[in-house]
């Protein structure tokens, strides 16, 4: 079921939750609504799902319109993080619950029900566990059997609230990867709330980046971390580090280092670098020169607080434990970096783009030749 949403807004007591929101999600996709905290996301969630009344703007159902549908008539699944399970049932009962309440023809019999129930079970691979009682199951066993309850009504839409959000990392790890298989077997249309980064590229064909009850960006998980469209999401996903710089006359100018650029901006502007994509070079090469201030190991990378020479920016540098160049990184030590990829923005309260950022890869200095030509 495709899903429409316009110029959808929402204000509690004048805070505006979601400040006119956009967004077509195709039949079967699964889209992830990302941002920190406050940014809207569940609001956006449960004004899909018919539980929270919105202000203005439009919900499509496929050709129908549901803005004003009950939850019920939007035949909606959701599952939330603290979603508890009827304590006092079985966990089959607890799976069964939405087909035993339908009222007239629709209602299934008994043995049809109990028969849904275990193709369930089996489907999020807890066969066998139907008589148990919530209490006697796991936290992923309880938010498993959520899932299974969601989608016994048969749902056009499956919507998750940070649903693996209370349970350790390792769980939410295989509850992750566990999902994304049941959802390509279901291939229900799925709209997912995290703010976890990782969970959302990992999981969802797209992610939502949201951010003051509006969307920042929309697009796959390439897409939003390899042209990320404003500074917020450059940030947002995974740590960026921020210094100055020109544009003059197709050239990137940082200090005395020069890089050709087709960016549209001219002028002063910031350049985004993500830790990773500092290269260090040779130094004969050009590039910017820092010193090491800090090393730190964590897990399979090594990180470096440095200070850039020209104007004592901070940054932070990182590479594989397993890169030969990690024996240069010693507090102390004079480095050359290379902005290998990064992205341009006007400087802070500078005018918006009105275009997807030139995000550079494998930048060029330029080259004597050029130099002398300049
Ligand atoms: N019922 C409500 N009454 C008043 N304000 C609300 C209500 N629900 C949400 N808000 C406010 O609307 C904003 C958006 O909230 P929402 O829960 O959608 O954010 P979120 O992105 O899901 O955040 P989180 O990740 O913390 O759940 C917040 O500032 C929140 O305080």
């Amino acid at each position: 079921m495709e899903i429409s949403i316009r110029n959808v807004r929402k204000t509690f007591a004048a805070f505006p939750a979601l400040a006119g929101v956009d967004l077509d999600i195709a039949s079967g996709e699964l889209i992830a609504l990302l941002g920190p905290s406050g940014s809207g996301k569940t609001t956006l969630l449960r004004a899909l799902a018919g539980l929270e009344p919105i202000d203005a703007g439009q919900i499509k159902f496929g050709a129908n319109d549901a803005t004003h549908l009950s939850v019920q008539e939007r035949r909606v699944g959701f599952v939330f993080q603290h979603y508890a399970l009827f304590k006092h049932m079985t966990v089959e009962d607890n799976i069964g619950f939405g087909l035993s309440v339908r009222k007239g023809p629709d209602k299934p019999d008994k043995a049809a029900i109990r028969q849904r129930a275990q193709e369930l079970l089996e489907l999020v691979q807890l066969s066998g566990l139907g008589k148990r009682y919530p209490a006697q199951l796991s936290g992923g066993q309880k938010q498993r059997v959520a899932l299974a309850r969601a989608l016994a009504i048969e749902p056009r839409v499956l919507l998750l609230d940070e649903p693996f959000g209370a349970l350790d990392a390792k769980v939410r790890k295989d509850l992750r990867r566990w999902l994304r298989e049941l959802h390509d077997k279901t291939g229900v249309t799925t709209v997912f709330v995290t703010h976890d980064q990782e969970e959302a590229l990992e999981l969802a064909d797209r992610v939502v980046v949201m951010n003051r009850g509006r969307i920042e960006q929309v697009g796959t998980t390439a897409e939003v971390y390899e042209q990320p469209a404003t500074p917020f999401v450059f940030d947002f996903l995974g740590s960026v580090n921020r210094f100055r710089g020109e544009v003059q006359g197709g050239k990137l100018k940082i200090n005395g280092l020069s890089l050709n650029t087709d960016s549209p901006l001219s002028g002063a502007v910031e350049i985004y670098v993500r830790p990773h994509d500092l290269r260090i070079v040779e130094d004969s090469s050009p590039g910017l020169d820092a010193r090491v201030l800090s090393v730190q190991r964590t897990g399979p990378f090594v990180r470096a607080g440095a200070k850039l020479a020209h104007d004592g920016t901070r940054v932070d540098i990182e590479l594989s434990h397993l890169d030969p160049l990690t024996a240069a990184l010693v507090p102390g030590a004079q480095l050359r970096l290379l902005p290998a990829i990064y992205g341009l923005f006007p400087p802070e309260g500078g005018a918006p783009l009105k275009t997807l950022p030139d995000v550079v890869a494998n930048a060029v200095p330029e080259q004597r030749g050029d130099r002398a030509r300049a």
